[in-house]
């Protein structure tokens, strides 16, 4: 039915429908996690001197994800916690005020470590930044490096990723949304254009009872 047609008999319309789509599935983000850990042993010569530090919320399992890999690879496991970044962001007092997340450093902390640092999605680089500033105030690391999932592109820093489960192309208006078991109960990857499902939510919500989006 065209746009005119719904205008004209709107009790038939059919609400536009959110934009949501997967781009990653569980044996992809799998198979990219797997990549990931062999690329950091490759790069640092084995695990000895890796510490993981996943950054909350979704950074966390992946970081631990990628930790049980290596343990399997090399026989050998790497340190591996989190830190959080909350009050090291550049958008206090801008946004929202956030939950303060857990920081946990390994016992032998991270001083001459290579520190490979893992999240959900790469984006503007802020959260990145926040987490070497978080860094510099628990140790000097030997190294840091970065570990994402997914690189959406749109940085406003210069901040790049050492390893990448997926480069996805993105436009700003789009929004990248990871799913976890750990949390969401489901391995998944969505792009979401934001501005379609604003609109879908709002002809849901003046949709007549019974039609749903
Ligand atoms: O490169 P950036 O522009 O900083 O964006 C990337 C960050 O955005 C997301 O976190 P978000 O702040 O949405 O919170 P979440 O961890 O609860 O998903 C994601 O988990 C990254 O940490
Ligand atoms: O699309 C985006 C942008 C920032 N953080 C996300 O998790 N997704």
């Amino acid at each position: 039915m065209s746009p005119a047609q719904s205008a004209e008999h709107p009790e038939t319309a059919q609400p536009p429908k959110r934009s949501s789509r997967e781009v990653l599935d569980a044996s992809d983000i799998s198979r990219a996690l797997t990549r990931i850990a062999h690329e950091i042993l490759e790069r640092n010569r084995g695990a000895d001197p890796v510490v993981l530090l996943g950054i909350p919320s979704r950074g966390v399992p992946l970081a631990q994800r990628v930790s049980a890999r290596i343990q399997a690879v090399e026989g050998q496991s790497v340190p591996t916690g989190s830190l959080d970044v909350t009050m090291y962001r550049d958008d206090i007092g801008l946004k929202p005020p956030r939950g303060l997340e857990h920081t946990d450093i390994p016992a032998d902390g991270i001083d001459g470590k290579v520190v490979v640092l893992v999240d959900d999605v790469l984006f503007s680089g802020r959260t990145i930044r926040a987490a070497l500033d978080a860094l510099g105030d628990i140790g000097r690391p030997r190294a840091v490096q970065l570990a994402v999932l997914v690189d959406r592109g749109h940085r406003e820093l210069p901040i790049r990723a050492d390893y990448v489960g997926k480069n996805l192309p993105t436009s700003l208006v789009e929004r990248v949304t990871v799913h976890l078991t750990e949390f969401d109960g489901e391995d998944a990857v969505l792009i979401a254009d934001r501005a379609a499902d604003k609109a879908a939510d709002k002809a849901a919500d003046k949709a007549p009872t019974g039609v749903k989006a």
